[in-house]
């Protein structure tokens, strides 16, 4: 299991130029030993951390037609409702970057299946598959789930990540790649999720938490005091804990030395 490393900022601001680096640096390293890389995103604030990516050097610099794109969760709803990660995502980050159309897999919002999201995370599974057949999406070792190169990953104040909510049977799941919650505690109530087999599967594990609604569950997330779906995150090369001042805030004394 990989270490848990720390990386505490002063502001979200320092925080984006070094998750920024981060991304580049590895984009750099898997674009040259596979010729692809893969990078899962997730919704709520992350996708405004990128914004470094945006600019130089790295919007010139970065290899972007070998970035393939996924998500770790989605909530059912039209790729265009304000609600949708993919949506999300593309306003911010990928409408801004030459990333191939076909490189980017959004999941299944559900509503080709009429709402149904199983069906839907069925099916992104089964996309997931494909990936893996094509020699996109690496499998860890002889488990067969899916690796993913890089991560970008966000906590709720909950202690939730992805769709994997404390509390909740989802977070249990040992055997599917997808799954589904229609009682989701953070509207809207019915959403697609990776499991944490797969997410603790990808070879780098990045959680960005930039705010002091975070602070209670980042503690307790690193600290275990508590059993949160983060304090589950792991990784198979390094996870590393992206924090600001605020959210680093209940880190017992000595933990956070600010960067
Ligand atoms: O759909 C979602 O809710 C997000 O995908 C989820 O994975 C997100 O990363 C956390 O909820 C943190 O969200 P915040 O950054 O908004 O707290």
């Amino acid at each position: 299991m990989a270490p848990v490393k720390r990386r505490v900022f002063k502001t979200n601001n320092e925080m984006a130029v070094e998750l920024a680096k981060y991304t580049a640096d590895l984009s750099s390293k898997f674009c040259k030993e596979r010729g692809v890389f893969t990078v899962v995103l997730s919704g709520g604030d992350l996708i405004a951390w990128l914004w470094k990516l945006l600019e130089a050097p790295y919007i010139d610099s970065i290899e972007w037609s070998k970035w393939h794109i996924f998500w770790v969760d989605e909530r059912v709803c039209a790729w265009d409702h304000a609600d949708s990660n993919y949506k999300l995502a593309y306003d911010g980050f990928l409408s801004k970057v030459p990333i191939p159309a076909e490189n980017i897999y959004a999941i299944d919002n559900g509503l080709g299946a009429e709402g149904n999201a199983e069906l839907a995370a069925e099916r992104y599974e089964e996309c997931l598959k494909q990936k893996v057949n094509q020699n996109i999406i690496r499998t860890y070792k002889s488990s067969g789930f899916p690796q993913f190169d890089l991560q970008l990953l966000g906590m709720g104040p909950d202690g939730h990540m992805a769709s994997l909510f404390p509390g909740h049977a989802q977070i249990n799941e040992k055997v599917k790649w997808v799954t589904s919650i229609t009682d989701s505690p953070k509207p809207p109530s019915k959403r697609i999720t990776f499991t944490l087999p797969v997410i603790n599967c990808a070879s780098y594990n990045v959680m960005a938490v930039c705010d002091k609604e975070q602070a209670d569950s980042a503690a307790a997330a690193l600290n275990h005091t508590k059993d949160l779906p983060a304090g589950r995150l792991t990784a198979d090369v390094e996870v590393v804990w992206f924090l600001d001042q605020a959210a680093a805030s209940k880190l017992p004394h000595g933990w956070c030395s600010i960067l």
